[in-house]
């Protein structure tokens, strides 16, 4: 573990409902979350229990009924920028007008002066490391309908770790992965953390819990560490 210490995402007192004709679902009660510079960190919980609407209020995409988000000790923006916090979300939410290589460079392009590419890295250099590094070679110049579910999955994760962002957010990485290709996003995951990155992910897998420095739960609205064995 290559924690630092020092706090990247902290998310206190949150509380999020959503309303339905048969009454309000309550998600989040007073949930806490700690995430240091260096971290990978899992998140646990049954389906339905609200990891996904956890992870949105997290980046800023959605807004708590209550409670606050600090990435770095700035309150989120919203949306929030590239460089700060990354989401990957279940629905993936790549351009399908885009190909692969324009999808991943995406970020780079909409915040050029905001990224931290190492200095001998150009864009296109970097998503060609990241399509190799994912077994997607081949595929750049490929649309999303164009590759199988499991193949946009990997490029949406490279699309979110591309600038380098300070908090990196993946629901479910490794859903729709073979025993192939989820140690590839694993070990992406924890690149990202030992570069100083705080990773948070959502998942039912027991093999990403057991690749991360600590997992979380998610109980009745509030977060609590797991048991250690
Ligand atoms: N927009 C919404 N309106 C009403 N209810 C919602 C809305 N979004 C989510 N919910 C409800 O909030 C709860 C939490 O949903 P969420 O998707 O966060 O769960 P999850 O833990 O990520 O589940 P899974 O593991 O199946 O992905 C669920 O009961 C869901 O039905």
């Amino acid at each position: 573990m290559s924690a630092t210490g020092e706090t990247a995402l902290r998310g206190q007192g949150l509380y999020r409902s959503f309303q339905h004709p048969a009454g309000p679902v309550s998600v989040l009660r007073g949930a806490e979350v700690r995430i240091a510079a260096g971290e990978f960190v899992t998140l646990t919980a049954p389906s339905g229990a609200g990891k996904s609407a956890l992870l949105a209020v997290l980046c800023g995409f959605d807004q708590p009924d209550a409670g606050t988000v600090e990435i770095a000790g700035r309150p989120v923006t919203r949306p929030p920028a590239w460089r700060d916090c990354a989401v990957l979300p279940q629905s993936l939410g790549l351009a399908q007008e885009l190909t692969l290589a324009e999808n991943i460079a995406l970020p780079l392009r909409l915040a050029p002066r905001d990224r931290s590419l190492p200095d001998q890295d150009t864009p296109d250099a970097a998503v060609a490391a990241l399509l190799a590094e994912l077994d997607l070679d081949g595929l750049a110049d490929r649309y999303p309908h164009e590759v199988s579910y499991g193949q946009q999955q990997r490029a949406a994760l490279a699309r979110a770790v591309i600038a380098r962002p300070r908090v990196l957010l993946a629901d479910e990485p490794t859903a729709h992965l073979d025993q192939r290709s989820a140690p590839l996003v694993l070990a992406l995951l924890r690149r990202r953390a030992d570069q100083g990155g705080a990773v948070l992910v959502a998942s039912h897998h027991e093999e990403v819990h057991q690749a991360a420095d600590r997992t979380l739960v998610l109980d009745q609205g509030r977060v609590h560490d797991a048991p250690t064995a």
